[in-house]
């Protein structure tokens, strides 16, 4: 097996099988939500990528449902606020670092000179970031909605030109 892969996702909410129309809500942060954040893609040897750079990242989620809630809503655009400050406490201002890159150290050296707010991740890259984001609100929506509603798919976007799309591994 590649080594590079990220490991088998476990089993998120999904739409149940009952047929039915399926209703669709999305919330968008967007690159003015100042999600500043510094990649370094250790992998990436081949290309610039391997550099530290960074990007105001936007990130777009999808959800959907069957059944709406009292309000006639998917999911309540008000009620995302601890993602909101999840995406802040990851992404601003931070440096996204694999668990595996060989020069970890040094990064974790300079988190603790206070020259970086450092996240370790299984791996780093739109996918990965897009993949660690899902996995997260997954979890938030479903809890939050007893299972009524679940995330569709999440798109990470460096800029207006590059972006990836992480959608929910058990959809129908
Ligand atoms: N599928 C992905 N491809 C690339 C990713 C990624 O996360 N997923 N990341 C990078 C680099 O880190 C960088 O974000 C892009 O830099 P670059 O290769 O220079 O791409 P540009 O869009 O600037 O290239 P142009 O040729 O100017 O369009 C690379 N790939």
């Amino acid at each position: 097996m590649a080594t590079g892969l990220l490991s088998q996702p476990s089993s998120p909410p999904i739409a149940p099988a009952a047929a039915g129309p399926i209703y669709r809500s999305t919330k968008t942060y967007g690159h003015s939500e100042g999600l500043s954040c510094c990649f370094r893609q250790w992998r990436a040897t081949h290309s610039h990528c391997n550099l530290l750079h960074g990007y105001a990242l936007s990130f777009a989620f999808v959800f959907g449902t069957r059944e709406l809630d009292e309000c006639n809503w998917c999911f309540d655009f008000g009620d995302l606020k601890e993602v909101k400050a999840w995406l802040h406490h990851m992404f601003d201002h931070t440096t996204l670092v694999a668990a595996d890159d060989p020069h970890l150290p040094v990064f974790e050296s300079l988190q603790r000179t206070g020259l970086a707010e450092l996240r370790v991740l299984p791996a780093v890259g739109c996918e990965a970031v897009a993949r660690h984001a899902f996995d997260h609100v997954s979890d938030y929506v479903a809890k939050k909605t007893a299972a009524r509603v679940w995330l569709e798919s999440v798109e990470v976007r460096e800029h207006s030109g590059n972006s990836a799309i992480y959608c929910n591994p058990a959809e129908p």
